[in-house]
């Protein structure tokens, strides 16, 4: 499948706004990847694909997720959206016929990261965080705070952000997050 076909199909799966910020994670994760010397064509279809499944309502991830024999832990039974992360891996795997396992696994942990994440798996996690069409006040401030910082450092930021904006807006936090937070504090 060429790029075009893959962003032609996505185009129905995801609606417009969503495919925006899906090019602008395709646009700066390819910067990152140069930058941080990752294969671009592994950050480009990851980009791309990495919200393949986010229009999927929650009964249906459940089920799909079932179906795909994917794990459904306690945080995310109670937080089904969470599902679009592995179940959107396995869309790119069955249905844009990706089978690149690196590829797949960043798919995969791009909403909650993972303490053992590699640096292609981080580029689409922080890609997905501050890609210039997503608003707000805070990414715009942690756009400017991860300038001259290194990739771990901004990822902490980025993985601080989201901890912070659940315990503000009290929801629960997944566990990965908080095991992928504190394995970047150096003691
Ligand atoms: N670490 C986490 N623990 C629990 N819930 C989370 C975590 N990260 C994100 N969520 C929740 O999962 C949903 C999807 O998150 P996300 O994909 O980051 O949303 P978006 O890309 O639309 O900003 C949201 O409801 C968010 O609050």
């Amino acid at each position: 499948m060429t790029e075009n076909q893959a962003i032609e199909r996505l185009s129905t799966m995801i609606g417009e706004k969503r495919l925006k910020h899906t090019l602008g994670v395709r646009d700066t994760a390819i910067e990152l990847a140069k930058e941080h010397n990752v294969d671009v064509e592994k950050a480009r279809w990851a980009a791309l694909l990495h919200d393949c499944a986010k229009k999927i309502s929650n009964n249906l991830l459940l089920q799909r997720a079932e179906e795909f024999g994917i794990v459904i832990d306690d945080i995310c039974k109670r937080v089904p959206a969470l599902l679009h992360a592995p179940v959107g891996a396995e869309i790119a795997k069955r249905e844009f016929g990706i089978d690149d396992e690196d590829i797949l696994n960043a798919i995969s942990l791009h909403t909650l990261g993972h303490k053992d994440m590699t640096t292609l798996d981080k580029i689409i996690f922080l890609a997905d965080y501050i890609e210039p069409n997503r608003d707000c006040k805070a990414i715009n401030q942690l756009r400017e705070d991860i300038e001259g910082k290194s990739l771990d450092e901004a990822i902490q930021m980025a993985c601080e952000n989201t901890i912070k904006y659940n315990l503000e807006e009290g929801r629960v936090i997944h566990p990965q997050s908080i095991e992928l937070r504190n394995s970047l504090i150096s003691d």
